[in-house]
């Protein structure tokens, strides 16, 4: 019932119940004076004996209790508030800086839509366990054995039946839990699930509508979702039964105690003042326990959502390592390499390859050879490779990401293009950069004539880049890290949507990054761009077949001289009949 490892968390919060707990109680005392002041008032006037003076202290007693109350209940709202905002802002921070110390590994262990949930719903839910699960459940204690302490000099057989009444309704809390944990834990699940399926749908909308697959997909996201209201609807089941076991519980008791009392009235052994307190605040002997349970379901909910962020913030953080670069020139080897993204497949096969400070290295391979694996265990995606992913002699894995991409840049063909200005998006790779790099970078990438025209630095960008062509997002990106100015670039199929005369012109900036001392890797379909390099390593299968030169390679006559020749008579047969 109480979460260790939550109120650990956030050592203030206790503080903040304690404080809550305090003016909830000080609200009881309020209450028992006010019913014990109109019994009196009562009782007197039955026994006919009232005078002006005794309705005249009940009045005063009144408004002060109410008074006492209003305050008592006005300071507790806000202890519940400061506990609970702040354990949600501690958890998100907790969150949040998790996952950069992941660093880009993280998506290997988490799905995008499940951490939002967690991150929204799940710690919005804990805000009821802290602010107000936690003080309930203490008061709750508390609240019955201060009414016995009272009521046990007024009829200590009606208290001793009241407070024997009153662990019934922590025993049926108990036994929900246990039900509702596994329960708890299934539905979030399914919602994280759900919330996958429908993130993923929504992002390929628009292929689904082309091939006319969203109706199967409808359908299969109807039958996630039938699931999803199967579980949510046995959460509300199992909510609404314990709710009812704990109402009979409540006022079951409150009737018995009630009972007791009126019986030693008509015996005579209780007066009628202590019969009158007794069934006034016989009631009050369960209702915290009552709203307790009102309180445990969203709690037990949020207890199941902590466990998921818990897990997460327990992640090994080695997922990224720790090691920081040193000044040297950036050098990256690769020594027998074997990796696989799940047991089912080897992707690499003994993989050996070096690149050198301020070298120009191309790698070439059909599509599915492994050429993007590569660049993504230098660029540290993934650690759970065999052999050796060495940065300036220190193992990739080792090595923190931050200090990596302060000195590398790995570009993809499908670059991340923020929503926001072009100069928002150019200022990502260089925080200072004045207008003259940008335009420079631009011009570099060919794309200052269509900004110019587009209302330049200021022309505003859509979500993911969407009112750019294909080719303008990765020029976009390529400006972007030009202007970064790293020493070595990974560039991963970045210019695949570029024409041909403005991807000769890129090769040129390529080149020209290369003699500035900048170390390049070029993943390329186009082998016609690589013919400048140093070095070019050839994949198939995984495995990596040929290395050279382009001069050696293609005298070699294997693999590259095949690839290369075919994709020459293509692309003449094609100049050919676009000018027949
Ligand atoms: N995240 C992943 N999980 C499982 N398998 C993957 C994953 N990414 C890639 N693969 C598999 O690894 C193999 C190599 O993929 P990779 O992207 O490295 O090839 P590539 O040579 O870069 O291909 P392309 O030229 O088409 O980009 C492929 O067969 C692919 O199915």
């Amino acid at each position: 019932m109480i979460n260790k490892r939550l109120l650990n968390e956030m050592p203030q919060a206790k503080t903040d119940i304690f404080k809550t707990v305090l003016m909830q109680w000080i609200s009881l005392l309020c209450n028992i004076a006010f019913v014990f002041s109109i019994a009196f008032l009562i009782d007197q006037a039955l026994h006919q004996t009232i005078r002006v003076s005794s309705l005249w202290l009940v009045i005063v007693i009144s408004i002060i209790c109410i008074a006492m109350r209003m305050l008592a209940t006005n300071r507790s709202t806000y202890y519940i508030h400061k506990a609970s905002s702040g354990i949600k802002d501690h958890l998100r921070n907790r969150m949040f800086d998790k996952l950069i110390e992941m660093g880009s590994a993280y998506q290997e262990h988490l799905s995008t839509s499940e951490l939002v949930q967690l991150n929204v719903e799940g710690i919005d839910q804990l805000e009821t366990y802290f602010g107000r699960y936690m003080p309930q459940f203490f008061y709750s204690m508390l609240a019955p054995l201060t009414l016995f302490l009272i009521l046990v000099w007024l009829d200590w057989k009606s208290a001793v039946v009241l407070l024997i009444c009153v662990p019934l309704i922590p025993l049926s809390i108990i036994a929900v839990q246990k039900l509702a944990k596994r329960l708890l834990s299934k539905y979030w699940t399914s919602y994280a699930n759900l919330g996958d399926s429908f993130l993923e749908n929504l992002q390929g909308l628009t292929t689904l509508k082309i091939y006319k697959a969203d109706a199967y997909r409808n359908q299969k996201m109807n039958e996630e979702a039938e699931n999803f209201r199967k579980i949510t609807m046995r959460v509300l089941t199992m909510q609404l039964n314990s709710v009812s076991v704990m109402d009979f519980i409540a006022y079951g008791g409150a009737a018995v105690g009630s009972i007791v009392a009126i019986s030693g009235f008509i015996n005579g052994s209780v007066s009628l003042f202590a019969v009158l307190c007794i069934i006034l605040l016989s009631s009050e002997f369960f209702i915290p326990l009552r709203i307790l349970g009102s309180f445990f379901h969203i709690a037990m909910n949020g207890i199941a959502a902590s466990d998921k962020i818990f897990k997460i913030l327990d992640m090994p953080s080695d997922t990224q390592g720790q090691e920081v670069l040193s000044d040297d020139a950036l050098s990256v080897t690769m020594e027998h390499v074997n990796f696989s993204y799940d047991q089912s497949r080897q992707i690499l096969f003994d993989i050996s390859l070096e690149i050198q400070p301020q070298e120009f290295i191309g790698i070439i391979g059909e599509s599915g050879s492994g050429k993007s694996t590569i660049a993504k265990l230098m660029s540290g995606f993934h650690k759970d490779y065999e052999g050796s992913v060495q940065i300036q002699g220190k193992q990739r894995k080792e090595i923190k990401d931050t200090s990596f991409y302060q000195r590398a840049a790995y570009i993809t063909h499908q670059p991340m293009i923020l929503k926001g200005s072009v100069r928002e998006n150019l200022l990502i790779g260089k925080a200072n950069a004045n207008e003259e790099e940008m335009w420079n970078a631009l011009k570099q990438v060919r794309l200052d004539g269509f900004l110019q025209e587009q209302g330049g630095l200021d022309m505003q960008l859509l979500e993911k880049g969407n009112n750019l062509s294909g080719g303008q997002k990765q020029r976009l990106a390529l400006a972007r890290a030009l202007l970064a100015d790293r020493e070595l670039y990974i560039f991963d199929e970045a210019t695949s949507n570029i024409d041909v005369e403005s991807e000769e012109a890129i090769l040129a900036v390529l080149k020209q990054l290369v003699k500035e001392k900048k170390t390049v890797v070029l993943i390329t379909h186009r082998l016609a761009s690589i013919t400048a390099c140093d070095r070019v390593y050839v994949m198939e299968q995984g495995h990596c077949i040929e290395q050279g030169s382009h001069e050696a390679l293609y005298q070699q006559q294997g693999k590259y001289y095949a690839m290369f020749e075919k994709q020459r008579e293509l692309e003449e047969w094609e100049g050919g009949s676009a000018h027949a």
